[in-house]
């Protein structure tokens, strides 16, 4: 199997996994969440939108935005990087293609604390996506300018894996929470 294979099928196995999980394992999940982002240096924050059996972190978005700037991820183009753009509790989003909801024409803000989606992850923090590359992409070019960068993955137990398939352009977490807390990469 190639590298793409090997990657493509590990990313089958996780969705199919996390779509069989129990949604209310997301409660504790969005806890520690609001306790590792507030833990983290910075205000502006990048969250997502849940798509599929995406874990659900809209509970922890609406305790952070009383004290942090929300925005959400914009596909611009295939290749790029992902764009931000603010987005408070309550505002009206557009459904984009992959059934992504994105802010309409707010403010473009560059997050220094990531809260990232993923299929699988693993203990080095290693995680797959969809198979865009726009995660990798962003972090790669948010961590080359220097700022103070924290990548959160969050996800559910069931999506972790013993060793993600990896390439030299992916880009590890920083820490991922779960339903049974954070996790620091070995
Ligand atoms: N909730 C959420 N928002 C997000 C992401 C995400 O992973 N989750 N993204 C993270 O990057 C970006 C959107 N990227 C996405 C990339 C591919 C697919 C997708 O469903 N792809 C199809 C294949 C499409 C094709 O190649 O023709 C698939 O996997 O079946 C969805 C979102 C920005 N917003
Ligand atoms: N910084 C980069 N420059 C060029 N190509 C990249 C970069 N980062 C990732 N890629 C390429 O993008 C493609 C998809 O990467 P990968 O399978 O890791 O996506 P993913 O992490 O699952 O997706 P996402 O980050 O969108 O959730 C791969 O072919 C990879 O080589």
């Amino acid at each position: 199997m190639t590298l793409a294979e090997r990657k493509a099928a590990a990313r089958q196995e996780a969705i199919a996994a996390r779509a069989a999980v129990d949604p209310a394992l997301a409660g504790p999940a969005n806890r520690a969440l609001i306790e590792a982002v507030r833990a983290a240096p910075g205000r502006v924050v990048s969250a997502f939108w849940p798509i599929r059996a995406e874990i659900d972190v809209r509970p922890a978005l609406n305790d952070l935005a009383a004290t942090h700037d929300l925005c959400l991820p914009v596909v611009v183009a295939k290749n790029a990087p992902l764009v931000f753009r603010r987005w408070r509790p309550g505002d009206l989003l557009r459904e984009e293609k992959f059934g992504t909801f994105v802010p309409q024409a707010t403010e473009e803000l560059t997050p220094e604390i990531l809260i990232v989606p993923l299929a699988a992850f693993d203990a080095r923090g290693f995680r797959l996506g969809y198979g865009g590359g726009f995660y990798d992409r962003t972090l790669a070019g948010l961590r080359a300018a220097g700022g103070p960068v924290t990548a959160i993955g969050v996800a559910y137990e069931a999506q972790r894996m013993a060793e993600v398939p990896v390439e030299t352009t992916d880009e590890p977490l920083d820490l991922i929470v779960t339903e049974t807390g954070p996790h620091w990469p070995a």
